[in-house]
């Protein structure tokens, strides 16, 4: 690590294998369920594999509810903030988020950029992450503060940083997901492919797919944008049921099913092979 390098976020990351930015265009398009399953899929993959799931959806911050942690306390340790553990002792979900830091639950977050650089800041140099194979970041709606303070801090000190954008099939949703698209390019930030949420419905007496909106946008924008298509899951009032529960629940409770273990592998996959791109330009540069 170069002096320069030598920050307390580069310190924290630097047993981080793998970050992913998860991002939409448009607000309610599912993209802390996405980010959530894609948690806990990672984190089914083996029995060693650990993943973080960094919530800086600072003014809507939803994953403490839906891995079942709302309320929790968030301990500071003389080393940082200790990440909160969805899974218990196993202590292989690791989680920090803006709600386990408000008074109440449906308290609100006012805060100009400064603030909202300075938090995020904040989780990157103070959360004691440990050794990861995944971080998960979930970011709100939109390209905003929120996403330039991530980059500022990340992009300098870890190599494997990247991004998967989370759509719905409507035009108005991907119409916003190519901005987000523009922005990841604008910025340099990889994108691992592109994720269609809410991608018809999945009736709950006979599982049954009907196509209640368009299906296949996203599948279509990725293709035509020279992305990898990594999934498509339907609305499913099962999932609704689960996510909207008060009690805490088992974090692998959908990992292993269909949509979403095709989503875990179309991610790796893409990280695998973004991973040999860098080797191979890696590999070039140093022969030329
Ligand atoms: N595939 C799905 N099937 C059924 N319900 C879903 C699905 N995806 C998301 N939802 C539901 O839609 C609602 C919005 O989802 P979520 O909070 O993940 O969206 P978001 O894009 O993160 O929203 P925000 O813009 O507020 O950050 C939640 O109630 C969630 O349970
Ligand atoms: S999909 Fe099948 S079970 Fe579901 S409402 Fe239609 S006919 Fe009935």
């Amino acid at each position: 690590m170069s002096a320069a390098q030598d920050t307390p976020v580069a310190r924290r990351l630097q047993h981080v294998n793998h970050i992913i930015i998860v991002l939409s265009g448009k607000g309610g398009v599912g993209k802390s369920s996405v980010s959530t399953q894609l948690a806990l899929s990672l984190r089914a993959s083996s029995p060693t594999t650990r993943v973080g799931i960094l919530d800086v959806d600072l003014t809507g911050p939803s994953i403490p509810r839906m891995l079942g942690l709302d309320g929790h306390p968030v301990h500071q340790s003389s080393d940082g903030w200790v990440p909160v553990y969805a899974d218990g002792v196993e202590a292989r979900l690791s989680c920090m988020s803006v709600g386990f830091l408000l008074k109440k639950r449906g308290d609100s977050v006012v805060w100009r950029g400064p603030k909202k650089n300075a938090m995020i800041r904040q989780f990157l140099g103070d959360v004691r992450w440990g050794e990861l194979d995944y971080l998960v970041i979930d970011t709100p709606p939109g390209t905003s503060d929120e996403h330039l303070s991530l980059l500022e801090h990340m992009a300098p000190v870890h190599s494997k940083l990247s991004a998967v954008i989370v759509t719905t099939p409507q035009a108005v949703a991907l119409m916003d997901a190519m901005k987000c698209l523009s922005f990841t390019k604008a910025v340099s930030l990889p994108v691992l492919g592109l994720i269609e949420n809410m991608s018809g419905y999945v009736c709950p007496c006979c599982g049954e797919i009907s196509n209640v909106f368009s299906t296949g946008g996203g599948e279509e924008m990725a293709r035509r944008e020279g992305l990898h298509f990594l999934g498509s899951l339907p609305v499913d009032t099962d999932l609704v049921t689960l996510l909207d529960a008060a009690e805490p629940k088992g974090p692998e409770s959908r990992a292993e099913e269909g949509s979403f273990e095709l989503m875990r592998r179309g991610t790796v996959q893409a990280l695998d092979a973004a991973t040999e791109v860098n080797k191979t330009s890696v590999l070039n540069d140093t022969s030329s």
